[in-house]
């Protein structure tokens, strides 16, 4: 099967720099997906994008390129709930990615051991009205149940307008519960107001809750891009991810949301994104807790 691009998709970056800050040793890039190839794992039908290709090869060559060890692979909304790709890769990875998947109700108890027995820790809810339909929330809470057994944990992935509605299902989940990408944050919007505030305070009264403090090329507003060497990139980010990783060190991910699906204005070289962390998380305890620690706690407690 072929697939045509979205119109005006932007492919990854092709040949990111080597970055200069040297990730600790172990580091996990705990967000970043898989599309396709279309031609062996087509996208799923009712998707709301046509990306470009980004093969599991591609990946793990980013991976060594940025000097990570490992990934944990988030399945992408253009491949719905059919997760063959995701789990492809993590089978091929020799142990060094874990995957997160997306369920429906229908799934049986031994399609989840074999996604378990591939690498999946995970599933994920999206609650992002241009990337999924919805779905309803006893569906969701029935799965979160099911997954809770197994010691998987819930990814979340909502816009940060939306957190009021959707509090009580959150807090009501039974799992972890990791946030993509800090809830979307207005970062036109103060660091200290009301919006991130209740962010913040969702963290704060939930020792469950996580979250990626991941995605600056997708929050900034006023840049500069990570291109061409700069080295302080999205800088309106940082007061946001900083504030996030210093007041809960112990339950933030960081990843760099290769292929960077959807993007509009511009495609970030990858090599500068690494180069973004220590703005965020400034001494080597904070960068060895987000980059390893954590990581490891979450997907790889057995070692
Ligand atoms: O903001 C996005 O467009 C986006 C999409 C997806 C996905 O389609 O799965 O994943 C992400 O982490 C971010």
């Amino acid at each position: 099967m072929t697939f045509t691009k979205t119109p005006g998709w932007l492919d990854w970056y092709a040949d990111p720099i080597k970055p200069r800050f040297q990730v600790p040793a172990g580091a996990v890039d705990a967000h970043c997906h898989v599309f396709g190839p279309g031609a062996q794992f087509p996208f799923a039908p009712e998707r709301k994008y046509t990306p470009c290709d980004a093969s599991k090869d591609q990946l793990f060559a980013l991976r060594d390129r940025l000097g990570f060890a490992r990934n944990v692979i988030v399945q992408a909304t253009c491949h719905g709930a059919d997760n063959r790709a995701m789990v492809d890769a993590c089978r091929a990875s020799g142990g060094k990615a874990r995957g997160v998947a997306t369920v429906k109700r229908s799934i049986s108890d031994s399609e989840l051991q074999e996604l378990h027995e591939a690498g999946v820790r995970g599933v994920r809810f999206n609650f992002v009205k241009r990337l999924v339909d919805f779905t309803p929330k006893d569906e969701l809470m029935e799965i979160a149940g099911r997954i809770h057994k197994l010691g998987w944990h819930v990814v979340i992935y909502f816009e940060a307008v939306d957190l009021p509605e959707l509090w009580d299902f959150f807090t009501a989940l039974p799992t972890t519960v990791v946030v993509d990408h800090m809830g979307r944050p207005d970062v036109s919007k103060p660091v200290d107001g009301p919006e991130f505030e209740l962010f913040l305070r969702f963290m704060r009264e939930h020792g469950n809750v996580w979250s990626k403090v991941s995605c600056p090329e997708r929050l900034s507003v006023t840049g500069p891009r990570a291109l061409d060497g700069e080295q302080a990139a999205y800088r309106d980010v940082v007061p946001f991810a900083r504030r996030v990783v210093e007041a809960f060190p112990d339950r933030v991910l960081w990843g760099t949301d290769w292929p960077h699906p959807n993007l509009k204005d511009h495609m970030p070289d990858d090599g500068l994104l690494v180069d973004f962390i220590p703005h965020i998380a400034p001494t080597t305890e904070l960068q060895r807790k987000l980059l390893v620690d954590n990581p490891m706690r979450l997907y790889w407690p057995e070692e």
